[in-house]
């Protein structure tokens, strides 16, 4: 019989390449009750290592169809409040109920509605549900050196170029990435996410150290990868 702990040690050590983001809004384009159903699929067909989903529903379907590791958030939108990606307990909970093995949060120093910050859900999340690990969304190498200390399983500067601070940045900092790597491998899983559009960029990652590569829009937005091209056309036309 394994302990928790080598439960946990093997599904990390599992993810180990490509891990598919598979998120739809209903505001998007692509938006039909199963198209992130499918889109799992599609990344399970391919070889991906793991999912990356949203919501209790969207985590619940996949679940149902796709055998991999599944990274779990759940975004709520609380008035003009910037922390969104599983800001409450109560977020943390229903994603872990719905089935994730891995609780996605904002692990930034921004403040939260209660008035703390968004890395103090934390501790409550690690006393409340012990058996789940958690993937902490960071900005800065700061804020993932903070997650490492708060005893998180994965870190990752996901919200990267969506801070107040990194708002300008359309693009990895490969160099602070690197420094994550080097710094934090030997006490957590550090991955890459966001604004990886090619296959070569991901090998980049891996190569300065990466555990794994997230990537969303480049694979499951394809009215994104669009936009991409048309905005270069039309600029390029005019
Ligand atoms: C900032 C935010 O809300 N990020 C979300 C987090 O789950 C997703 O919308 C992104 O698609 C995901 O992080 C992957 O990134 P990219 O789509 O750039 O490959």
């Amino acid at each position: 019989m394994k302990t928790a702990d080598e439960r946990k040690k093997a599904i990390l050590e599992s993810m180990k390449g490509l891990i598919v983001s598979c998120q739809v809004q209903p505001e998007d384009p692509i938006y039909t009750d199963n198209m992130v159903v499918k889109m799992a699929e599609a990344a399970q067909w391919a070889g991906a290592v793991g999912i990356r989903a949203n919501s209790p529903e969207q985590i619940k379907a996949i679940k149902n169809v796709v055998d991999l590791p599944l990274i779990g958030l759940y975004k709520i939108k609380r008035g003009d409040e910037e922390v969104f990606i599983t800001p409450t307990l109560e977020a943390a909970k229903q994603v872990w109920e719905a089935g994730a093995e891995i609780i996605a949060m904002d692990c930034t120093d921004r403040m939260t509605k209660e008035g703390r910050h968004a890395w103090e859900l934390v501790e409550d999340v690690k006393r409340e549900i012990p058996e789940a690990m958690i993937f902490a969304d960071v900005s800065t190498y700061d804020e993932a050196k903070k997650a490492v200390e708060l005893g998180v399983d994965i870190v990752a500067p996901t919200l990267f170029g969506y801070t107040e601070a990194t708002k300008h940045f359309e693009s990895q900092d490969m160099r602070a990435f690197a420094k994550m790597c080097r710094d934090f491998k030997d006490d957590v899983y550090v991955m890459m996410e966001g604004h990886i559009n090619t296959p070569e960029e991901a090998v980049k990652c891996l190569y300065l150290g990466a555990h794994a590569v997230v990537v969303g829009s480049a694979i499951t937005r394809p009215h994104l990868t669009a936009k991409r091209f048309t905005d270069l056309i039309s600029g390029y036309q005019e």
